[in-house]
Order: C-alpha cells, then sequence, then structure tokens
C-alpha cells in the first residue's frame, strides 16, 4: 500500500491541506480519538469511514477546531484551524448543523456569506447545492433532504478550498443523493480538497480518491478503493450446505459475518482457505462452493471487526 517516497512525502506534508499528527482526545474513559497521524494532499477526495462511535466527527471537529485535542497536532493549509476557517478556507457541513427556523435560506447563506472577504455569489451557492428554488422557504419548512442541501449552500458559499462533510447525504432520498454528489464533483474537478465521512460504502467506492478507515478511534486502513480491498484480503465463500445450523456457521473459524438462508450459505471471511476445510470437516455434503474476492463492504467488516483489536 505504501507507494510514497521521503521525497514525495515531505514534499506533500508542505504543502499539506490537511496535516494530523499524533492526535488524540478522550471523553472521560472514551478514547475517542486515540492516536491519529494522517496527510491529505491539496485535491484529494477522502472519504471516512468507520462503524458508529469510530470517531470520525470527533476528528472532524477537531480539523475545523470546534474542539482542541487533548495532545497532538492539527494544521490546515499551514494554519491552525482557526485561522483556516477565519481565512474561509473551510466548509463546513456537519450533521444536524443548526439552521435559522424564522430566516429563509437565502438570508442565510447572505449572512454566512457576509462573514467571508471572498465569497461565492450567493445565487451560485445555492444554484450549485440545487436549490435556487428554495431561496424564500424558511428553515422550519424545510424537509430534512433539503435541509441538507441548505447546509450545503452554507458550506459553499465562502468558495473554500477544504470541504469537510459529516455524512452529507444522510438524510436525502436516492435522487437528492445524486444530485448532491453530481454538484460534488463540479467542486472537486476544480481541484478542492474534500473530506467526507459516510455510512455508504457505495459512495465511497464511487466518489472517492482514498479511502480511510477508521475503528476505536485509530486508523486501521489507508489508501484507494482497490489498496483497502485487498488489505482486508478477505473473501466471501458461498456453498448450499445440507442440515447448516447459523451456530455451527458462526462458529466456523475466520467468519466476519454469514447469511444462511434454504440451507445456502453466503460466509464473510478472513482466511477462506481455513473456513472452507472447516466448514467440509463439518458438512461433508457441501456443495456448489464459490470463493470472491471481498467488496468495499466486506472488506469494512473485516477491518473494522472487533476481532482485529
Ligand atoms: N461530547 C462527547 N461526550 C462524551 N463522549 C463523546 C462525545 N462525543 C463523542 N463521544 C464518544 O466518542 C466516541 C467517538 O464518537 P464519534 O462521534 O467521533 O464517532 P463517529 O465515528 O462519528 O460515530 P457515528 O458514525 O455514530 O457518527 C464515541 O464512543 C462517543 O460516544
Amino acid at each position: 500500500m505504501n507507494t510514497s517516497s521521503p521525497v514525495r512525502d515531505a514534499a506533500v506534508t508542505a504543502g499539506a491541506a490537511v496535516r494530523l499528527t499524533g492526535l488524540r482526545k478522550s471523553y472521560g474513559e472514551v478514547r475517542a480519538v486515540d492516536g491519529i497521524d494522517l496527510t491529505i494532499a491539496p485535491g484529494e477526495v477522502v472519504a471516512l469511514l468507520g462503524p458508529n462511535g469510530a470517531g470520525k466527527s470527533t476528528t472532524v471537529d477537531m480539523i475545523l477546531g470546534l474542539s482542541k485535542p487533548d495532545t497532538g497536532d492539527v494544521t490546515v493549509f499551514g494554519s491552525s484551524p482557526a485561522e483556516a476557517v477565519k481565512a474561509g478556507s473551510i466548509g463546513a457541513m456537519l450533521q444536524g448543523g443548526a439552521l435559522l427556523d424564522d430566516a429563509t435560506v437565502g438570508e442565510m447563506v447572505t449572512m454566512v456569506a457576509s462573514l467571508h472577504r471572498n465569497p461565492m455569489p450567493v445565487r451560485e451557492a445555492l444554484s450549485r447545492a440545487g436549490i435556487e428554488d428554495l431561496a424564500n422557504r424558511r428553515g422550519n419548512k424545510l424537509s430534512g433532504g433539503q435541509k441538507q442541501r441548505a447546509r450545503f449552500a452554507v458550506a459553499l458559499v465562502s468558495d473554500p478550498d477544504l470541504l469537510l462533510l459529516d455524512e452529507p447525504t444522510a438524510a436525502m432520498d436516492v435522487a437528492s443523493r445524486r444530485e448532491f454528489w453530481r454538484s460534488m464533483q463540479a467542486f472537486t474537478d476544480s481541484g478542492r480538497t474534500v473530506m467526507f465521512a459516510t455510512h455508504y460504502l457505495e459512495e465511497a467506492e464511487e466518489f472517492a480518491d482514498r479511502v480511510v478507515l477508521m475503528r476505536s478511534g485509530r486508523i486501521v486502513a489507508d489508501g484507494s478503493v482497490a489498496q483497502v480491498r485487498a488489505l482486508a484480503g478477505g473473501r466471501t465463500l458461498r456453498a448450499v450446505v445440507p442440515g447448516a445450523t447459523g451456530d455451527a456457521i458462526a462458529n466456523l473459524p475466520c467468519v466476519t459475518e454469514f447469511r444462511l438462508r434454504g440451507g445456502q450459505i453466503a460466509v464473510s471471511s478472513s482466511d477462506s482457505d481455513k473456513t472452507l476445510r472447516a466448514l467440509l470437516t463439518a458438512y461433508p455434503d457441501a456443495h456448489d462452493i464459490e470463493i470472491t474476492a471481498v467488496g468495499l463492504e466486506g472488506a469494512f467488516l473485516t477491518l473494522t471487526s472487533e476481532e482485529q483489536e
């Protein structure tokens, strides 16, 4: 996975869009972020993946300067988060980020634009977010998906070099989601940097150049979608297994997930050779056996399972 050279690394680090060094943040006993080092180059589109509680939002909050690391460093385009926000270099769309109930979408975006030195025209931000027709709608009259797009317009209006998005499409229907990513692509085509946290693996697969997978406050995989898939090294094993029971299949070695329906099993395994040998010992009549490489979803489950601890 490591295709970089020290010289290239140094160059990327010097001009990094985001640089996290030894980042740690605890809430009481909970180590939300437990030692993260990450450098994102300008122009990269990075998906931050991980199960609930992995530390994604905590990381995004620290990049934005909304919370302070216990130890470690964050720089955004070489500056502190506060300076980068002040300079309008960062746009953010956070989970449940507040919108004003009584202001219209147009007023909210105009208000945020007025806080920045070189904002894009409000019309353009609304149009890029696909909500020109909602400019006069009040915040409390927006649907969940429309609220997300209003937040997107707010994030865009400073014309930022870095966009941070925490589960941006969470409340959107399929059509809105597609439309959202089309706008996003137009934004990234102009060389901007985007980091987005998502639970939709297909979004990471389709839109990210790079996938950073977190578990328990740490980075457990970092690379292109293909590299992360390969790193999991997992396979899916399918077979017809007469007499199979859920318990027995779950207890086969190296099984990370399984499905059993009408005597047919589909098992995700971190070592399909071991799983298959045990399967055939327990069920010599198993037949129609098929083994395939995992998709990103399988890699995600393998790399974030507790067994990896
Ligand atoms: N303000 C807080 N006070 C106490 N604990 C917190 C706080 N914020 C986060 N945590 C804890 O820190 C851990 C990481 O949470 P975080 O929200 O960063 O995870 P996440 O990966 O964004 O999860 P999700 O996918 O559910 O949004 C969790 O165990 C969470 O309960």
